[in-house]
């Protein structure tokens, strides 16, 4: 673990490197506050802070002010060093966002402890951080597609609308679903049936780009917010259907061919729409190619019902 060391006394500097190194950490120099802060803005900066409380450029308390005004999710270990220990020395440091707090001259031992401290609080704070992400990408992504789930792809859609209506931009959704998916499940087994919704949803994937919003709707049906007038979302809608038509699906020694349908419904930027009405009539769109023959695309009719 990389600590940084911010000390302006050369001495201490050079006692504070030998120690770090010799206790496994990789010592990060620097003999002022200026320095300390720059190196502190690099995406890898150390967490882990050994800071003088007087030192030129910026002081060490002053260091734990900016660094509590930065608001980082996950924020720095602060030990100060300081040769005037006293008490209310000691809250002023801690109440400015130091964590810890050592006298200089100060006990080997105990500023070996006092960085184990450290490092185990980082530990601590790195596993919840990593566990918050972890809930918070479950909570919004399809567990076998990886896809957003169908709360968080309306969320999406329901974001592209504002900024459509904010903007008197073109937008549209797209609902897509395997045609007879059932008949996959029954022919080839469940599991079968679970490949294809991956595959499908690769391939659909790589045909959107960063602006478009995918996600599973339901069970086999996918819904896309698209940030493109009619005519732009139908033709990428019909590149996505044939190139899931032409793709072979070659799943466990057998090649399952795969259809989708897809229905579309836009909105111009000066339509006010509510989203349940945007969804129906790319439901109604999608019903209808499928009683058209499946496989294609269909275009909502423009006199959606207004608000
Ligand atoms: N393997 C698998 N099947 C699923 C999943 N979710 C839903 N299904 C199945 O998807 C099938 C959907 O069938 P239907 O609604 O009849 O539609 P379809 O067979 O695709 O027919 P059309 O949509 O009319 O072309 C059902 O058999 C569901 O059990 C899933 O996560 N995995």
């Amino acid at each position: 673990m990389d600590v940084l060391i911010a000390e302006d006394d050369l001495t201490t500097q050079v006692i504070l490197q030998t120690l770090v190194t010799a206790w496994g950490y990789r010592p990060v120099v620097t003999s002022d506050g200026r320095e300390a802060w720059e190196v502190l803005q690099q995406p890898d900066a150390p967490k882990l802070l050994l800071l003088d409380w007087e030192m030129p450029g910026f002081s060490g308390l002053e260091l734990c002010k900016k660094l509590a005004e930065q608001a980082d999710e996950n924020p720095p270990y602060i030990i100060l060093l300081t040769s005037h220990a006293e008490t209310d020395r000691i809250v002023e440091g801690l109440a400015s966002g130091a964590h810890d707090f050592i006298g200089k001259p100060f006990d080997k031992a105990e500023l070996q402890a006092r960085l184990s401290v450290g490092r185990r609080m980082l530990e601590m704070q790195r596993k919840l951080i990593d566990a918050q992400q972890q809930l918070a990408y479950e909570a919004t992504h399809d567990a076998l597609t990886h896809l957003l789930n169908r709360r968080a792809v309306l969320k999406a859609l329901q974001a592209l609308v504002s900024k459509s209506m904010s903007e008197h931009s073109c937008m549209s959704v797209a609902l897509v679903d395997i045609d007879h998916f059932k008949r996959i499940n029954d022919s080839y087994g469940h599991p079968m049936g679970d490949e294809v919704l991956i595959r499908v949803a690769e391939t659909m994937q790589t045909c959107l780009s960063a602006d478009d919003s995918l996600g599973r709707f339901g069970g086999e049906e996918f819904l896309v917010a698209i940030d493109s007038d009619p005519d732009g979302a139908a033709r990428l809608m019909e590149e996505l259907r044939t190139k899931i038509a032409e793709i072979p699906f070659c799943l466990a020694d057998q090649t399952v061919n795969v259809t989708v349908s897809a229905g579309i419904a836009s909105l111009s930027g000066d339509d006010s729409l509510r989203l349940d009405d945007l969804l129906a009539a790319a439901d109604r769109a999608l019903y209808q190619a499928k009683a058209d023959g499946r496989n294609q695309v269909v275009l909502a009719e423009t006199d959606l019902p207004l608000l």
